[in-house]
Parts: structure tokens; C-alpha cells; sequence
């Protein structure tokens, strides 16, 4: 079996990336559009409606109007934009999220793959809210240390440029407090308020780790460290891509410090607990171009055509 796969955006930073992937896939006949006609609506619209799947790695706008251009009812659309992860009628492209989101991802046309920064938060937190030991209504913080190709061309290309001082040292931004990912963080975790949010941005390319920090008071009564190492352990038994890392992970304690690039060429996610009497460190780690971006669309694609098992990302 053959598939036909388009990816709208083929020469952006996820674009090239999945492409990378999907060079390597035998099953795969990947449909290309001549370098003038990137960005012509009627080449475009051709393409996305000869693809079983389309990938889209494109601004939010041209993801809303690449959508609109669907007739074919065959064609699966894989957004790694913002534009629809929220939107009703689209499918989270998160196969871990939950039970039955897996056959959710296989029965859908519309996949919203998640953002980097909220793969990450959403992972480590939704296994805490569905256990019943964080409520819904809990008030919590989050930072992110980033690697700059999360920023797509643009960054890439003012970081590589060289010769600005000042992105030599990490920079906290989205300081007006409405970061694009907090709406999918509220509604695929089930927390009802926002979470006061700071991303980092650093002068490496990439690799990606949330860190939430929990005061033993703010969860169910009683919990401690290890139940919640527990809890996310057991909802993410047997999953391939997610590996739970030992309470207080004692590789990470006697380094003295934490490898946010870890994960990097790998679609792996790893989850850690640090924790004292009193308070708990939750941390997510990722390759924001691989389970953030690329390799996480990549997976979407497998989960949709029911190839998972047997076509490996690593
Ligand atoms: N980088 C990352 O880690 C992640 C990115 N994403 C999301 O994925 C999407 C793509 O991001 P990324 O690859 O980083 O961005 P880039 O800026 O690297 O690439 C975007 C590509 O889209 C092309 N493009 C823009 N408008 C149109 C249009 N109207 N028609 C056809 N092509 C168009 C651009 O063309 P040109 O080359 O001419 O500029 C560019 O090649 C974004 O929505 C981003 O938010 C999601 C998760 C992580
Ligand atoms: C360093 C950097 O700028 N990172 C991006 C996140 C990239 C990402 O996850 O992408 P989406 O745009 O698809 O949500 C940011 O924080 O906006």
C-alpha cells in the first residue's frame, strides 16, 4: 500500500523536517510543488486534494486557507500550526493524551498537532488532573527553556547571523502573558485557568523542557512525590514514545544540572518529578523539532493510516 503525501510549507523548518522523515519511508510517494508555485492557491489546491495526507507548516493564515481549499473527502490534513487546536471538528494530534484519542487521531480528516510548549506542559500535567490529584481549578506556573529553530526561519536566521550580543544570553519573552499555546495547555489539560506562562529562549537550535513548579499543598491532600511519578507512570504504560524517568532521577541530580537537548533527533519524551517534603518540580523534555513539531506529525500521520507499529520513529 502507497500513500500520496503533500506537505504545503516543504521548505520551512518543520517542512524540511518532516520531509527528512518521510525520505526514508518506502510506503510513502511524496507529491512536490514546483519552487515558483509555492505560494500560488491554484498549484496548492491541486496538491492538497491529490494527497491522503497533507501535512501543513504553514503561518496560521495560510493553514486557515489551505483547510478551506479541501474538496477531496479522502484527504487527511496534519496542521502543525496554531490555527485549529481548539477548533471543533479537529482532532488533537496527540495519540498519548488519553484513552481513545489514539482511535480518535485513526478516524479523523483534521489532526491540530500540538505546540511545542504544549506537548510538553499538556503531557506532564493532564495524567495529574485526570488521577484527581491536581484539580481543575489549581492555579499553576510554567517555564520553558527553548532552543531558537522554534521560531522557524526568521529566528534561525537572526540567531545564526551572529554578531548580536544580546541573544548570546537566554531571553525570556511572551512577557505580555498571552503566549498563542495557552489556550491548547487549558482545554487538553482540562485546568480551567491559564497557566502563568514563561518561555525561554536560548542560543542553541534546539531541544525543549517545561518545568512546573507544585507545592505538595496545592495537590489532593496527602499526595507526595512518588504518587505523582506514579500517576504519570501508569497513564503512560506502554507507550513507546514516553518514558517516565526515576523520582528525583539520580543521573540528573549527581550531574548537577539538566540537558534540556537530551531527546534532541528523537521523538521521545522524557517526564521527571523532583520533589522535596513540601514541593514538587514536574519537568517535561523534548526535541521541539521532534515530539514538538515534525516528528510528532510524522507520528500523527502513522496513528491515522494504522501504520504505527510498524514504521519506527525513534
Ligand atoms: N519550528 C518549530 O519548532 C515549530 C513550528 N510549529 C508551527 O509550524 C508552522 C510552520 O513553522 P516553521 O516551519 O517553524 O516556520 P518557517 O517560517 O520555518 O516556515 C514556514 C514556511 O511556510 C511558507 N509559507 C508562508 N506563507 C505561505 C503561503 N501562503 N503558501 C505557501 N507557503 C507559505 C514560508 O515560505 P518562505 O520560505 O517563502 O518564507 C516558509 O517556507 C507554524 O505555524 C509554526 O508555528 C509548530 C511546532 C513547532
Ligand atoms: C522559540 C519560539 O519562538 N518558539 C515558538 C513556539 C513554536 C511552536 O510550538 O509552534 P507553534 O507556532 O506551532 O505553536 C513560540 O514560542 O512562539
Amino acid at each position: 500500500m502507497s500513500y500520496a503525501v503533500f506537505v504545503d510549507g516543504q521548505e520551512g523548518t518543520t517542512g524540511l523536517r518532516i520531509h527528512e522523515y518521510l525520505a526514508a519511508r518506502p510506503d510513502i510517494e511524496v507529491l512536490r510543488i514546483d519552487a515558483d508555485k509555492r505560494k500560488d492557491a491554484a498549484e496548492r489546491a491541486r496538491l492538497l486534494n491529490a494527497a491522503d495526507v497533507a501535512f501543513l507548516c504553514l503561518p496560521d493564515a495560510a493553514s486557515r486557507e489551505a483547510a478551506a481549499m479541501i474538496s477531496n473527502p479522502k484527504t487527511c490534513l496534519i496542521d502543525a500550526s496554531t490555527a485549529h487546536r481548539t477548533v471543533p471538528g479537529w482532532t488533537f494530534g496527540l495519540p498519548e493524551l488519553c484513552k481513545g484519542q489514539r482511535e480518535a487521531i485513526r478516524a479523523s480528516k483534521r489532526i491540530a498537532n500540538p505546540g511545542c510548549h504544549a506537548s510538553a506542559f499538556i503531557l506532564a500535567l493532564r495524567p495529574l488532573v485526570d488521577a484527581g490529584l491536581l484539580g481543575a481549578d489549581a492555579l499553576v506556573t510554567a517555564t520553558s527553556i527553548t532552543g531558537y529553530s522554534g521560531g522557524g526561519k526568521s529566528m534561525i536566521a537572526q540567531y545564526q547571523a551572529g554578531g548580536d550580543a544580546r541573544l548570546e544570553s537566554p531571553r525570556p519573552y511572551a512577557l505580555g502573558l498571552a503566549h498563542k499555546h495557552l489556550p491548547e495547555m487549558m482545554a487538553h489539560t482540562g485546568l480551567k485557568n491559564a497557566p502563568v506562562f514563561m518561555p525561554i529562549v536560548g542560543n542553541f537550535y534546539k531541544g525543549l523542557a517545561v518545568t512546573v513548579p507544585l507545592p505538595l499543598a496545592l495537590l489532593r491532600a496527602g499526595t507526595t512525590p512518588a504518587q505523582v511519578r506514579e500517576a504519570l507512570a501508569a497513564h503512560y504504560e506502554g507507550e513507546r514514545f514516553i518514558r517516565v524517568m526515576p523520582l528525583r532521577d539520580p543521573a540528573t541530580l549527581e550531574e548537577g544540572f539538566f540537558d534540556v537537548q537530551a531527546c534532541n533527533d528523537s521523538n521521545r519524551v522524557d517526564l521527571f518529578v523532583f520533589g522535596s517534603e513540601t514541593q514538587i518540580l514536574v519537568m517535561a523534555r523534548l526535541d521541539n523539532l521532534g515530539k514538538g513539531a515534525s516528528g510528532a506529525a510524522v507520528q500523527a500521520m502513522n496513528v491515522h493510516l494504522g501504520v504505527e507499529e510498524s514504521l519506527g520513529l525513534i
